[in-house]
C-alpha cells in the first residue's frame, strides 16, 4: 500500500454539545480516490470541514499527507489540502473576477507569476481566457464550478476534499464536471475524499468507498463491489438496491 494521504483514526465530531461523528477510521492511500456514502445527516460533509478545519470540535487523529492536523487554523495546509464545495455559486465571492478570485490564494501566501499561473489554470479546468474577467453571475453553473476547482487548485495541493461537487448542476454539466476531475486528477496524481449521494459517480470517479450511517462507517468497500452487488452491511445493500444495483449474496 502507497503512504497514506488522509489517515483518520477514531475520529468523532461534534457541533457544539451534540455528536455527529463517531469513532470513524480509514486510511486513503496517495493518488487513491475515496467516496462518502450514505443517508443524509449521516455526517460525511462534517467529516471534510473537520479536516479542512471548518469544523473544530474533533477528537482523534486526522493526519494529511503523514503530518497531523491540529485544531488551530493552519495556514500551510492550504498548501497541502483544499475543499470543493457543493454550489460554486456559494463558494465564489460575486464582486470578485474570476482573474481576482484565483490570484486570491497567490497574494496570500505571497506566491508571484500571477499572470501565467492564472491563464496556466484556466486552460487546466478548460475555460477560455475570455472568462477571466468576468463576474460569477457571467458564467454558467458548470463554468462556475471549473472556477472553484481551479481555485482549489491554484496552490498545487495533493489532496482534495470534494463535497458533493457535481449535485448543483443540470445532469449534462455534472458528466463535464466529473470527467475534468477525472482528467485532474490522473494528470496532477491527484488525491479525492468526496462526498456524495450518488453511486454511478461513485462508479466513474472512485477506486473505494465508505458507508456512513448514524455519523458511523458502517462499510469500507471496493468500488467492485457496485458492479458485483457484493457488501455486506444490510444497510449499504439497502442503498445500493435503492440505487438500482442487483444485490448478491454478501
Ligand atoms: N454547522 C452545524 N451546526 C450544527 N449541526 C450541524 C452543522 N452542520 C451539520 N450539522 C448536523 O450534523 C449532522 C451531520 O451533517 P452533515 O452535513 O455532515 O451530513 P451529511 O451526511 O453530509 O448530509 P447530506 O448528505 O445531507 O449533506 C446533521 O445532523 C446536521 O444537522
Amino acid at each position: 500500500m502507497k503512504n497514506a494521504a488522509i489517515h483518520l483514526e477514531n475520529l468523532s465530531i461534534s457541533y457544539g454539545k451534540t455528536p455527529v461523528v463517531f469513532d470513524v477510521n480509514f486510511s486513503v492511500s496517495e493518488g487513491e480516490s475515496f467516496a462518502l456514502v450514505g443517508e443524509s445527516g449521516s455526517g460525511k460533509s462534517t467529516i471534510l470541514r473537520a479536516i479542512s478545519g471548518l469544523a473544530p470540535d474533533w477528537t482523534g487523529k486526522i493526519s494529511v499527507l503523514g503530518k497531523p492536523r491540529g485544531h488551530a487554523p493552519d495556514r500551510e495546509f492550504a498548501k497541502t489540502c483544499q475543499m470543493v464545495f457543493q454550489d460554486p455559486y456559494g463558494s465564489l465571492h460575486p464582486r470578485k473576477t474570476v482573474d481576482d478570485c484565483l490570484a486570491e490564494p497567490l497574494a496570500v501566501h505571497g506566491i508571484g507569476g500571477r499572470d501565467t499561473r492564472v491563464k496556466d489554470m484556466l486552460d487546466a479546468v478548460g475555460l477560455d481566457q475570455r472568462f477571466r474577467f468576468r463576474f460569477p453571475h457571467q458564467l454558467s453553473g458548470g463554468q462556475r464550478q471549473r472556477v472553484a476547482i481551479a481555485r482549489a487548485l491554484m496552490l498545487e495541493p495533493r489532496v482534495m476534499l470534494l463535497d458533493e461537487p457535481t449535485s448543483a448542476l443540470d445532469v449534462s454539466v455534472q458528466a463535464e464536471i466529473l470527467n475534468l476531475l477525472k482528467k485532474l486528477r490522473r494528470e496532477q496524481g491527484l488525491t479525492y475524499l468526496m462526498v456524495t449521494h450518488n453511486l454511478p459517480v461513485v462508479s466513474f470517479l472512485c477506486d473505494r468507498m465508505a458507508v456512513m450511517r448514524h455519523g458511523r462507517v458502517v462499510e469500507i468497500a471496493k468500488v467492485d463491489a457496485l458492479k458485483t452487488g457484493r457488501l455486506s452491511d444490510p444497510y449499504s445493500r439497502e442503498l445500493y438496491a435503492a440505487s438500482g444495483g442487483t444485490l448478491q449474496p454478501a
